[in-house]
């Protein structure tokens, strides 16, 4: 995701790419990682110094949260789409931003077919009690469930306002029925060939609405990225969630 975003900030003739961070490189030059001179490449946060409008964070669950703290104290806009976050962490990260006055986002995805799922899985929880998610990533994911199918079932209690009731006869032995979020199950696939789908499913008596949205290029979630860079520019507070701005 960060070749991606480098190559999406470098093909934007509005945006430049002025610094890189990644704890784990020896070498600061720009040009082993192919970037422009101009570039300043870090590995270690508490040297940053460039003077930057916006931080792009593809980063890891367990570095997530420091990163966008720092970018938020040095009046980085953050646009992060790494997972893992807690709700706690998100509910401190948006009340430092917004109390700095710092526009950001954190988005679980940032691809228009998730975005859209999400949005018209909202509009179906107030029509159905009971809901499935089955998200499917590649064998590489750190985190599950992943930050989409946890926001989608969030997303889904916001409407419905009450736990999904389950089976009380029911005997899962092997822990077949998935996650669980207020009642709403979750089960994630992890396997090679995969990028990013989601499935959600709702039922209920004799009918059922499966809503399905499919990543095979992650090209598609740069659409998002740039969309959301341009919104947060002229925004003073921590925005959650892609699918409030589109
Ligand atoms: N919101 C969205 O639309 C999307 C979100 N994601 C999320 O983005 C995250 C990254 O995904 P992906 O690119 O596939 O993962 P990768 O594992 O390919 O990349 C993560 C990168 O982060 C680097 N890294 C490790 N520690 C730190 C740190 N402390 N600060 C900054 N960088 C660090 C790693 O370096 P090294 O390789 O040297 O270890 C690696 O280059 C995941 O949480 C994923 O779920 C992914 C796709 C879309
Ligand atoms: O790790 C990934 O690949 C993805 N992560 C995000 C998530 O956790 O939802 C977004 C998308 O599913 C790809």
């Amino acid at each position: 995701m960060g070749q991606k975003a480098v190559k999406m900030v470098n093909d934007n003739e509005n945006f430049q790419l002025v610094g890189a961070f990644n704890p784990i490189v020896k070498d600061l030059s720009p040009a082993t990682y192919g970037l422009d001179d101009s570039v300043k490449v870090y590995n270690d946060l508490s040297q940053i110094d460039v003077d930057a409008d916006i931080w792009v964070d593809f980063s890891i669950p367990t570095a997530v949260f420091d990163n966008t703290k720092f970018a938020i104290e040095h009046g980085y806009r953050p646009v992060i789409g790494t997972s893992g976050l807690s709700e706690d962490q998100v509910n401190e990260l948006k009340s430092l931003a917004d109390s700095k006055k710092v526009g950001g986002i954190i988005a679980s995805n940032f691809g228009i077919s998730a975005v859209l799922m999400m949005k018209f899985a909202q509009v179906a929880a107030k029509y159905f009690d009971q809901t499935e998610i089955v998200e499917t990533h590649h064998q590489d994911k750190l985190d599950s469930p992943s930050g989409t199918a946890l926001n989608t079932a969030r997303l889904i209690h916001e409407v419905q306002q009450k736990d999904q009731v389950e089976n009380p006869n029911e005997s899962d032995p092997l822990g077949t029925r998935g996650g669980d979020y207020h009642g709403i199950k979750i089960h994630a696939i992890r396997l090679p060939g995969f990028i990013a789908d989601e499935e959600v499913i709702f039922g209920s008596t004799g009918e059922n609405l499966v809503i399905k949205q499919s990543t095979t290029d992650r090209e598609s979630f740069m659409k998002g990225v740039q969309l959301a860079i341009n919104e947060v520019i002229k925004r003073d507070e921590l925005i959650i969630g892609l699918e409030k701005i589109i």
